[in-house]
């Protein structure tokens, strides 16, 4: 079978998704999360895996660099790349929320501040809401809290931050899991060893709704 490029997410998702792979039968050695290295062959897997910045993940395999990956599918709704979306994994759950000040009034056009500005456009125009929004890197909550916007869109996973910064959850728009991704030119060049990776998935991503 062909070799694969197998893009994975540095961070958060990393070591459900090592897991993943680990209970899916592949012989993920124990060094893997232990080294620094960015490209780390497995030989007995028949795959080169690349450690990427989530955000990266589509870029890598829309350009074929890496011939499939996993990504959230926060960060795919927000890429656009042009990847196929195969398998939903079921790890790293979370969902993408509209929060704001408990007290906050409706105004003409809110400021919205968010790490996720076109998913958010495109959520606020589909609900006929004219907002304004502004993109931050990280530590979203603190927008409203010092006036910079009146509302975020951001990730919410147990709550706490919301919680402990005195937000509240408004609406959600999606719940997110990760997702497996293939390039497209890969899916059909390769189809043999992408297939038998996502048969090998399917065996451990628990049955049911799909997200
Ligand atoms: N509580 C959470 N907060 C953020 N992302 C979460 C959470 N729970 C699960 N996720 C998933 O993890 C991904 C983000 O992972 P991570 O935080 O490692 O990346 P990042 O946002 O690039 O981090 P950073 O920019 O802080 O380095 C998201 O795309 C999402 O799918
Ligand atoms: O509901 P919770 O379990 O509290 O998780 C949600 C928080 O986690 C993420 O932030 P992250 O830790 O990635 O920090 P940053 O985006 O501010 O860099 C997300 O942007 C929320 O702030």
């Amino acid at each position: 079978m062909p070799r694969l490029t197998v893009a994975m997410p540095k961070g958060r998702i990393f070591e459900e998704a090592v897991e993943l792979l680990r209970r899916a039968g592949l012989a993920i050695p124990p060094e893997f999360e232990e080294s620094r290295k960015l490209i780390i062959p497995v030989e007995e897997a028949g795959m080169d895996f690349i450690l990427a910045k989530p955000v990266d993940v589509p870029t890598y395999v829309e350009y074929g660099v890496a011939d499939i990956g996993v990504v959230g599918k926060d960060v795919l709704l927000e890429e656009e790349r042009d990847v196929y979306e195969l398998l939903d994994l079921k790890i790293s759950a979370c969902r993408l929320s509209v929060a704001g000040l408990p007290d906050w009034q409706p105004t003409d056009a809110p400021r919205v501040a968010t790490k996720f500005p076109k998913l958010a456009s495109r959520y606020f125009r589909e609900q006929g809401a004219q907002v304004e929004i502004i993109k931050l890197n990280g530590s979203i909550e603190l927008a409203p809290l010092i006036g910079l916007a009146d509302r975020i869109v951001d990730i919410v996973s147990t709550g706490q931050t919301l919680k402990d910064n005195g937000l509240v959850e408004l609406e959600t728009i999606t719940s997110i899991t990760s997702r497996l991704i293939a390039n497209r030119v890969s899916y059909r060049m390769k189809s043999e060893a992408i297939d038998f990776i996502i048969d090998k998935f399917s065996t451990v991503v628990p049955k049911g709704v799909e997200v």
